[in-house]
């Protein structure tokens, strides 16, 4: 039929059909003259998941890998890009879901990748589609969400930079992502099994730090006659050669430094070479100069550092925990700044520094402290909040086994996503009833340990006015040993936050406030709350969707540190199929 009409059209309408056909090319042609096109594009990636033997220390274990690697890609992306990833999950037993942290996913809540919360995981043999904007320039990671799964090495960088033509406000030759990272030698599986046990069984100290996938365990420790240690653990494996990072002489290095740690907090130095912080978490960080970089699990940042020592030697990187005492556990993680043309393998002169003490907590508190949003790049947080949430964090003996709550509440996610049941009111989901917006201040002894009365295990959600301001006060305290209190960095999802303040103690809901930074604060997605403190918190709760709010460390979200939030569901339109998999109704 339309063959006929186009052959039916006469040659006087098709002179007309051209001629307008070219004064809209000339119109296009124009108008993209005035108005440059910003060029979104789409970064596609697929992407297998699999079991492989690896020995990223030297120690030979079962890991996951991302197209036979560990960290997986990197994804390359400019600020507005859409990225898709299609994912397939060659895991034989298990399930998967991956989390794109420090993407705000607005408008794609389902894509957040939150078993659970926002999806129905992978199952072994599907193929999961993620697509989601990268809507901000800067450093963000990707990692499993799903059970321990991401300390099986199922984790890497999100690299967003600004679009054509654009520059950053400071000035680098070069620019290197480095993941840090934890590496336990028992499976994800037998950690959790313990965790789960009674007697309560704890995952330990790590056998070794990795920096950028790779590290070095003692082989000679494991001298079990019953072992073959030459086939389980080899150090000339080139698998565990330290990571080097090559820098010419006289040139500025942008180092874009993550940490996805399942337990550890960590500093991160280089000898003999000062680092400038300029980008936290996605955000432009007013310059200061460490030497020591204290990073949290879930944290990015980029330093500046200049190739400007002896280049006749290389030198070291180094890595190790602070904020718990592993010093007779977990050796530095090392690795090589190269001076070219020098060999990369060739060791530096020197002893590797010793980072700071493990226990030096000022320290710490003052890097935190010193992080504010650089002039020019200030987004002003509203300067009062419509509801203030306190959390708790205690640890506790929660029906036999060991805990973590916030305010009495041990977080257990539910069987049908929250994002699934909330849109489709699936009331009988999860517990309908919030839980509580504070503690009892007057009462409640943080500097003890934790007392014992009516935590209960529940899943129920805090459900948040939508564009409303929340101000959340994470308010750390005692744990279960006497003069105990540990460092956990806090998570959101969906949305970064300003960071308002840090305070030793208890915090004060009457005079605290008026200290909160409301000229210049950092907005970030991780932060830590320090031993025996409180960190401030502000966001608007202008994304719809359902959010994990959660302490990174691995084994805590799994002993049920972490909340939900909801807002704005009414506002979203059908949720796509796929991520529905799990849920069966009649
Ligand atoms: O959650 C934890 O449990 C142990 C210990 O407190 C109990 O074994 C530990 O160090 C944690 O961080």
């Amino acid at each position: 039929m339309a063959y006929f009409f186009d052959m039916a059209v006469s040659s006087r309408f098709r002179g007309m059909k051209i001629l307008n056909l070219l004064a809209l090319c000339v119109l296009i042609f124009s108008l993209a003259n005035i108005v440059p096109m910003a060029e979104a594009r789409i970064r596609r990636y697929k992407w297998e998941v699999k079991y492989e033997y690896k020995s990223p220390d030297c120690f030979r274990k079962v890991v996951i890998t991302i197209n036979g690697r560990t960290p997986g890609p990197t994804i390359q992306a400019r600020q507005n890009d859409t990225v898709i990833v299609e994912l397939k999950n060659s895991l034989l037993t298990e399930n998967v879901a991956i989390h794109w942290h420090g993407i705000r996913q607005i408008g794609t809540p389902w894509a957040d990748g939150t078993e659970g919360v926002t999806q129905c995981p992978i199952l072994p043999g599907e193929t999961f589609t993620y697509k989601f904007v990268v809507d901000r320039p800067g450093t963000y990671l990707y990692h499993a969400h799903y059970g321990m799964q991401r300390e099986a090495g199922l984790y890497g960088s999100i690299r967003v930079s600004l679009p054509e033509g654009e520059s950053e406000p400071y000035a680098y030759d070069y620019d290197r992502s480095i993941i840090l990272n934890d590496w336990f030698h028992r499976s994800a599986f037998e950690q959790a099994a313990g965790l789960s046990s009674i007697p309560f069984q704890w995952v330990g100290e790590p056998q070794s730090l990795l920096i950028q996938g790779k590290g070095r365990f003692n082989c000679s420790s494991l001298n079990s006659p019953s072992l073959n240690v030459g086939t389980i653990c080899n150090e000339t494996n080139p698998e565990c050669s330290p990571y080097v990072i090559t820098v010419i002489p006289g040139k500025t290095y942008r180092l874009r430094i993550s940490s996805l740690t399942a337990l550890s907090a960590l500093s991160f130095q280089i000898e003999g070479h000062n680092m400038t912080v300029v980008e936290a978490d996605g955000h432009n960080v007013e310059p200061f100069v460490v030497q020591n970089l204290f990073i949290y699990s879930g944290e990015t940042y980029s330093v500046l550092i200049k190739a400007d020592q002896n280049p006749t030697r290389n030198y070291w990187a180094t890595t190790n925990i602070v904020s718990r005492n592993a010093t007779f556990t977990t050796p530095p993680g090392l690795a090589i700044l190269n001076y070219y043309p020098n060999h990369p393998k060739r060791s530096p002169p020197t002893t590797p520094p010793s980072g700071p003490l493990w226990n030096d907590v000022g320290s710490r508190l003052n890097q935190s402290l010193a992080i504010k949003a650089r002039k020019g790049f200030i987004i002003p947080p509203p300067q009062s909040a419509d509801r203030m949430i306190v959390m708790l964090n205690t640890q506790n003996n929660v029906s036999g086994n060991v805990r973590w709550s916030v305010n009495k509440v041990t977080y257990t996610l539910p069987h049908i996503p929250y994002l699934i049941a909330l849109k489709e009111n699936i009331t009988s989901a999860f517990d309908q009833t919030p839980p509580p917006d504070g503690y009892d201040f007057k009462n409640y002894d943080i500097f003890s340990v934790a007392e014992n009365k009516s935590y209960t295990i529940r899943n129920g959600v805090y459900r948040l006015n939508f564009n409303s301001t929340v101000d959340i006060i994470l308010q750390n305290a005692n744990s279960l040993s006497n003069k105990t209190s540990e460092t956990h960095p806090w998570h959101l999802h969906g949305h970064d936050f300003w960071v308002l303040g840090y305070g030793e103690g208890k915090f004060d809901i009457y005079n605290d406030p008026k200290k909160y930074n409301l000229v210049n604060p950092i907005m970030k997605n991780t932060v830590p709350v320090h031993r025996y403190g409180w960190t401030a918190l502000r966001f608007r709760a202008d994304n719809p969707g359902a959010w994990a709010f959660h302490c990174h460390i691995e084994s805590h979200f799994y002993m049920g540190m972490g909340v939900v939030f909801a807002e704005g569901i009414e506002r979203l339109g059908e949720l796509p199929s796929s991520i529905k998999g799990c849920v069966h109704r009649k």
